[in-house]
């Protein structure tokens, strides 16, 4: 883990283990499942960086909890940015588009924290450029509040009250060496 995202760890307190981030996964992937009677015709998309980690488990869950097949695919928000103009520097992150595309299939849209909603609304305006969605569905693994625009999660691992000053820090075994979810003050 490197930058500012080991600066945030280190002020933060643990209110997540590596157990409940599992849990709210399997438990989120059985809602998926159970919701979507199956996995036919389902997406998941992953929002870089760490929704398409969540993403990628999300998809192996599902298979282990129901034998069924999601497809996978990832975001990219960069572009559709509503502070695109201010930030024109962000380097571009990964995309996957299933091979048959996305139109008519139902996407559930992952990322790890809900904060304003901006960033779904990003990905909403990237899934509009990619195909015609039967439908969208959101999975956050931790919905933390203070939303700016009308955006809520269908499946949420942890509802996290925050104050606007304090900042919620995800860490995955993919990127950060382990799971855990931290909450602390802002830098
Ligand atoms: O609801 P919002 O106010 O948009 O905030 C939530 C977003 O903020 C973080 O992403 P960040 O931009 O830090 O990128 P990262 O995931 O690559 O670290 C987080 O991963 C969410 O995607
Ligand atoms: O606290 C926050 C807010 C937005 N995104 C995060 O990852 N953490």
């Amino acid at each position: 883990m490197a930058g500012v995202h080991a600066d945030r760890a280190s002020r933060g307190k643990e209110v997540l283990g590596v157990g409940d981030v599992a849990r709210s996964l399997t438990r989120i992937a059985y809602e998926i499942v159970e919701r979507n009677g199956g996995s036919d015709n389902l997406v998941i998309a992953g929002i870089p960086t760490r929704g398409a980690t969540l993403a990628r488990r999300l998809v192996n869950r599902i298979r282990e909890v129901s034998g069924t097949y999601a497809e996978l695919a990832i975001i990219d928000t960069t572009m559709y940015r509503d502070d695109l103009a201010s930030q024109p520097l962000r380097a571009p992150k990964e995309t996957l588009v299933p091979r048959t595309g996305i139109n008519g299939k139902t996407v559930v849209l992952v990322d790890d924290v809900l904060y304003t909603g901006r960033t779904i609304k990003a990905a909403l305006d990237a899934l509009t450029r990619i195909g015609r969605p039967a439908a969208v569905q959101l999975a956050v693994l931790v919905d933390r509040g203070h939303r700016e625009l009308p955006i809520r999660p269908d499946y949420v691992g942890k509802n996290l009250p925050t104050s606007r000053d304090e900042i919620v820090t995800i860490l995955l075994d993919e990127t950060d060496g382990r799971d855990g979810v931290l909450l602390g003050k802002g830098l």
